[in-house]
C-alpha cells in the first residue's frame, strides 16, 4: 500500500478525541493469532521474567538509557512488526523492540508512561483474554490549562477531550479507556503518549463505561452496543446496564515499538 493512502485507511480507526488512538479490531486472524501464542509458549520458561503483577518476555535486545543494545527479532515477531510498520507508516523505522506481557485475569500494569528511549509511537497487538485500558492524564498536567488549542480544528470551542470545571470553565484533561478485544492492534502516538498514562487495572471485572472504541469492538464480533440492551453480549462481555468486562482467561499482549538509538555491542555503549 502507498504511505499516504495506508495513513488515510488508518485514519478511519482512530478512537476518542484525545490525538492520537488507533483502535484496529480484528488485525489479525485467529489462526495467526493461534501461530503468536505457540511460538511464545515455546520460548524456554527461562525468557520469561516475573514480576509482581505480571510475567513478560523481552525480545529485540535490552534497553538501556543511552540505547538499545540490540538483538535481531525472531522470524515469527519480524513478521508482524514489519507488517505493523509497513500498514501504518507511523514509525520512523523498522519495529527493533517487543515486549510480551501475560496478565491473568486479576493482573494488570499500573498507570505509566513508556520509557525516553523509545520513539513516542506504541503498538500493541492483544492476544487470549480481553481488557479494558485506561488512559489518565499525567498528573502534572490536570491543574494547568491547555492553551495551544492546536486539537481542534474550531478554536473558539474545546477540545472534547477537555471536561469543564464548573466555577470558570477550566480546561481539564479527561480520563478515557479502550476496550482491548482479542486480536486487535492499537496504536497511540502525540498528546495520547506524551499527556497521558497508561494502565490496565489488576481485577476481573473491569468497567467500560468510558471507552472511546465500544461500538467498534462490539460491531467486529457482530454484537450489540452494550449499552443499547439486556441481552448478554458474550461470555465476558455483561450489558445488563453493566458495562462491565468479567476477564475469564489470561491475556498476552506484544508491545511494538522502536529504539531509536541501536549499539550492538557493549563497548560503543
Ligand atoms: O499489555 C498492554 O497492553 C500494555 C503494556 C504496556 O503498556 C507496556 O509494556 O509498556
Ligand atoms: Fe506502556
Amino acid at each position: 500500500m502507498e504511505g499516504t493512502s495506508a495513513r488515510e485507511h488508518l485514519n478511519n480507526f482512530i478512537v476518542g478525541s484525545v490525538p492520537t488512538v488507533f483502535y484496529i479490531p480484528d488485525y489479525i486472524t485467529a489462526s495467526e493469532e493461534d501461530r503468536l501464542l505457540n511460538n511464545i509458549y515455546q520460548a524456554p520458561v527461562s525468557k520469561w521474567k516475573s514480576l509482581k503483577n505480571r510475567r513478560l518476555q523481552n525480545w529485540g535486545g535490552t534497553v538501556h538509557e543511552k540505547g538499545l543494545l540490540a538483538q535481531d527479532l525472531p522470524p515469527w515477531l519480524k513478521q508482524i512488526t514489519h507488517r505493523i510498520s509497513e500498514e501504518s507508516r507511523l514509525f520512523p523505522s523498522e519495529l527493533n523492540h517487543v515486549l510480551i506481557n501475560e496478565y491473568l485475569p486479576d493482573q494488570g500494569i499500573m498507570p505509566h508512561q513508556d520509557g525516553p528511549a523509545y520513539v513516542p509511537v506504541v503498538a500493541i497487538l492483544s492476544l487470549g483474554s480481553s481488557v479494558v485500558m485506561d488512559f489518565t492524564p499525567h498528573p502534572s498536567l490536570n491543574n494547568s490549562t491547555d492553551t495551544s488549542g492546536n486539537n481542534i480544528d474550531d478554536k473558539t470551542s474545546k477540545p472534547a477531550h477537555m471536561a469543564m470545571n464548573s466555577s470558570q470553565g477550566l480546561n481539564k484533561y479527561r480520563s478515557f479507556s479502550v476496550v482491548l478485544m482479542p486480536r486487535s492492534l492499537l496504536i497511540f502516538k502525540d498528546k495520547a503518549y506524551s499527556d497521558y498514562l497508561h494502565g490496565i487495572k489488576g481485577c476481573e471485572m473491569q468497567r467500560y463505561d468510558e471507552a472511546v472504541n465500544v461500538s467498534n469492538s462490539m460491531k467486529s464480533h457482530g454484537q450489540a452496543q452494550p449499552t443499547s440492551g439486556s441481552k448478554k453480549a458474550s461470555d465476558d462481555f455483561e450489558t445488563g446496564g453493566d458495562t462491565v468486562i468479567h476477564r475469564t482467561g489470561r491475556r498476552i499482549s506484544l508491545t511494538c515499538r522502536v529504539v531509536m538509538k541501536v549499539h550492538k555491542n557493549l563497548i560503543k555503549l
